[in-house]
């Protein structure tokens, strides 16, 4: 089997820092007054998840979910397993969904009706990365860090088959 070969670097660690503190001052003043309830979405948002809550200047609370859709694979497989559920209960609450990448939106579009089910007040996307070209699902997407092209991102949180998820900045699978 052929290496996986790591493109050059797309966006740095710099880059992510600097938008993460703008996204979280956004989200700071869009909630005033509100409290809000962040959930990170594993594996891949956790460096994301680390960026966001540290610029967010609200009464807040975190929980995560694990979901899975990808395996070993670049293309997802449409059907969205939930690994691990919230701990806590977020009725009547702001919640805010962090997740790495909305590609085909197949997750995020299951994740926002799953959470919206359980009777929240609002539920909103944070995303560290979007890529348009991938969509197959239409989702409003709130807070978005960077758009990216068409190619298998990896890095930040994002992996292939588990691996590159370590590096820390974006880059891609060379084809
Ligand atoms: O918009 P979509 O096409 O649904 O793709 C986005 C989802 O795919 C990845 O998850 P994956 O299933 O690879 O799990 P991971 O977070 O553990 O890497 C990523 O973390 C998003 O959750
Ligand atoms: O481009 C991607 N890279 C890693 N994981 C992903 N999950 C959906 N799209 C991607």
């Amino acid at each position: 089997m052929a290496r996986d070969v790591v493109g050059e670097i797309m966006i740095t660690q710099e880059q992510i820092t600097k938008r993460a503190e703008e996204l979280g001052a956004q989200i700071t003043r869009d909630y005033e007054g509100e409290e809000i309830v962040l959930i990170g979405i594993l594996r891949g948002a956790v460096l994301w998840m680390g960026d966001i809550m540290k610029h967010v200047d609200l009464d807040m609370t975190i929980d995560f979910m694990a979901v899975s859709s990808y395996g070993a694979s670049t293309k997802s497989s449409g059907v969205v397993k939930i690994v691990k559920d919230l701990d806590s209960d977020i009725e009547g609450k702001n919640v805010i969904i962090v997740e790495d990448i909305v590609d085909s939106g197949t997750t995020l579009n299951y994740l926002k009706h799953y959470l919206e089910n359980r009777n929240t007040k609002s539920v909103r996307i944070c995303t560290l990365l979007d890529k348009p070209s991938g969509r197959r699902v239409e989702i409003e997407v709130d807070y978005i860090g960077f758009e990216v092209e068409d190619k298998f991102i990896v890095g930040y949180g994002l992996d292939f088959d588990q691996k590159y998820r370590n590096l820390p900045y974006i880059s891609f699978l060379e084809e």
